[in-house]
């Protein structure tokens, strides 16, 4: 029997980013399969909420390519879920408007850019407010919530849909950080959450960028280490124990001897 390989849902090649003279990313190759959960690592300054944001389409690379389900697209077709993919995106101060309501703020794509009424705008936010755990807040302002409920509320945000877009079939999540700044237990419930939103199939892949060992082990199964625009490792969050790579290593014990370095300039 002749097995044919099937495309990455989205997938990164040789990707580059400058701000200015800082290159960010210098040849970044990265690929996200249906299923796949990820965990981006890095030292602060690597660049790894920029990949997030290449891959979202709020920027565009300098060189390099990404492709949607093997399509080769462009910062514009990602904005417009061509190929059949929606890239949600988590942002990691969760990014509410303070002047406006929670519903407001999770259905602010809707009632923007979709032509669904609003009524069914707002039960579709109820829907997914109760998904996230959140119940009867739909009223209230950003202000008057805990950090992980914010966070939760960006959750909402991110898996709403418009189902008259009806050649979106699958979802990819972008998780900037989510944990942080959480205390333990909050930490373990917006895990939970992410796992469950995918077994839910609310979305079929997810990225999540963290520093967080906890989060990195429960939520994810393959890992990325970036540094200084490269990846240096790629393997399964299961072995990462046994691995012998150096950034590795050097990361989950925390030393201070090894090839990861504080980023005191620009590189
Ligand atoms: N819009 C921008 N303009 C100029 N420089 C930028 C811009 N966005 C990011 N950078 C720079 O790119 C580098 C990588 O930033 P990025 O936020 O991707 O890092 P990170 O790995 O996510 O860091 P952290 O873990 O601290 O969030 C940093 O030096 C940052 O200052």
């Amino acid at each position: 029997m002749v097995e044919t390989a099937v495309a990455p849902l989205l997938e990164l090649r040789g990707v580059q980013k400058s701000f200015g003279e800082n290159k960010v990313l210098n040849g970044v190759d990265l690929s996200v399969h249906s299923g796949e959960a990820i965990a981006v690592i890095g030292p602060s300054g690597t660049g790894k909420s920029t990949i997030l944001r290449l891959i979202c389409g709020l920027i565009a690379p300098d060189a390099g390519q990404l492709y949607i389900n093997g399509n080769r697209v462009s910062t514009e077709e990602i904005q417009e879920d061509s190929h059949g993919v929606s890239i949600g995106m988590v942002f990691q101060n969760a990014a509410l408007f303070d002047s406006l309501t929670v519903a407001e703020n999770v259905g602010f794509s809707l009632f923007e850019h979709s032509r669904l009424s609003r009524r069914e705008i707002y039960q579709q936010v109820e829907q997914k407010l109760t998904m996230v755990g959140l119940e009867n807040i739909s009223d209230r302002y950003p202000s008057e919530l805990s950090g992980g409920m914010r966070k939760r509320v960006s959750f909402a945000r991110a898996i709403m849909d418009d189902p008259t877009v009806k050649s979106v079939t699958k979802k990819i999540l972008l998780y900037d950080e989510p944990t942080a700044g959480l205390d333990p237990v909050a930490s373990t419930i917006i895990e939970d959450l992410m796992r469950s939103l995918r077994q839910q199939d609310v979305c079929d892949s997810y990225i999540v960028v963290t520093h967080q060992d906890s989060t990195i082990r429960r939520t994810a199964d393959r890992l990325i280490v970036l540094y200084r625009g490269l990846v240096r490792y790629a393997g399964k969050v299961s072995t990462i124990d046994q691995a012998d790579n150096p950034y590795v290593k050097q990361f989950f014990s925390g030393s201070i001897e090894g090839p990861i370095q504080l980023l005191t300039k620009e590189v």
